[in-house]
């Protein structure tokens, strides 16, 4: 469905009378096979939004090749366009129009039919769970509805594939779970492909088939949310107290640890075999009258896959929650 090699986009930044450029991709090579939920992840200006834009034709690459839904993205974007669904960070509804009204116009600048516009729109509204809001101005919705109205406004056509740009950002946690078992519901009755952006690790780690990892404009990661968290390897230990440097001197000590990281009075380090660590930690611990508030052995989070492959945790950058997806005419 999207195949794509070398796909770069560098930006021209001028700064007085400096002018430099800024790679915000860099040869991104990708492939997502029809049927796919594939979660694209990195943290804030990774190249995730120029990327998606590149593949959806609005903005065009500097360098590299790419065919989405069967198209050549240089030579048809026009064909690509006509078989995608682009649902933006910013939505797309103007917020005093009445819903179904802006839902069956943008179906039409498609080609498709006021009939069957009306038809597949009402048929969205019920599977979005929007029933009761077709004479409703998007200005007057909750944010999870206005949501899923951007949603709907991406699939009314009927495109094998969809982008969604950050699809459930700023959303409760309630509204999340809701428009994750509805994209989950486009593939499995529609066979629609899914390809997201997405800040949040448990959304990609519950959604996704596939996850792609872009830091710095680069693909760093890609595999099943299983497949690259076992590639991190061993567990996490992390150790709450108050003399957190000589947890972390002990840490170090135990057989195969790797370098402790020390974060306020939260010390973690990655072990091969935590159970048997953390009891032996403990003890040598006791022993030395170090006392802790907190003890935990887990299995690597997609986080520490991030920490693992960009040196940094996505947490980090953890971007802040838009509460009201502005209205913005895009297509
Ligand atoms: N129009 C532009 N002009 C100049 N630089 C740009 C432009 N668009 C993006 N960039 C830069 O390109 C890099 C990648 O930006 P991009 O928006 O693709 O990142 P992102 O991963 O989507 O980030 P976020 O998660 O914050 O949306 C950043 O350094 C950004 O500042």
């Amino acid at each position: 469905m999207i195949h794509a090699r070398g796909l770069s986009r560098t930006f021209a930044k001028k700064r007085g009378r400096q002018s430099s450029e800024v790679k915000a991709v860099a040869g991104v090579d990708l492939d997502v096979e029809a049927g796919e939920i594939v979660g694209f992840l990195g943290p804030n200006g990774a190249g995730k939004t120029t990327t998606m834009r590149m593949l959806t034709t609005l903005l065009a690459p500097t360098a590299g090749t790419a065919t989405v839904a069967g198209c050549d993205l240089l030579t048809d974007p026009v064909g690509v366009r006509r078989r995608i669904g682009y649902v933006s960070q910013a939505g797309s509804t103007a917020p005093e129009n009445r819903a179904g009204e802006e839902l069956v116009s943008h179906a039409r600048l498609y080609g498709v039919s006021t009939a069957d516009a009306t038809a597949r729109g009402k048929q969205l509204f019920a599977e979005l769970d929007l029933d009761g809001l077709w004479e409703r101005q998007p200005k007057a919705m909750s944010g999870g509805q206005r949501r899923r109205l951007d949603i709907a406004m991406g699939l009314v056509h009927v495109p094998g594939l969809v982008f969604l740009d950050e699809p459930t950002t700023g959303l409760d946690p309630q509204a999340r779970a809701n428009l994750w078992e509805h994209i989950e519901a486009l593939r499995r009755d529609r066979g629609t492909t899914v390809f997201l952006t997405t800040h949040y690790l448990d959304e990609a780690d519950a959604l996704c088939d596939r996850v792609l990892v872009i830091d710095k404009g680069s693909i760093v990661a890609s595999g099943t949310p299983d497949e690259l968290k076992s590639s991190v390897g061993g567990d996490l230990l992390t150790v709450t107290s108050t003399r957190a440097a000589e947890v972390a001197g002990r840490m170090a000590g135990l057989p195969g640890a790797e370098t402790a990281r020390v974060d306020g009075d939260r010390v973690t380090c990655r072990v091969p075999a935590g159970g048997a660590a953390l009891v032996a930690l403990l003890r040598d611990l006791d022993a030395a009258g170090i006392e802790v508030t907190g003890v935990e052995s887990r299995r690597p989070s997609l986080d520490d896959v991030f920490l693992t492959v960009t040196g940094r945790s996505l947490r980090d950058g953890e971007h802040p929650a838009v509460p009201e997806p502005a209205a913005e005419a895009t297509r």
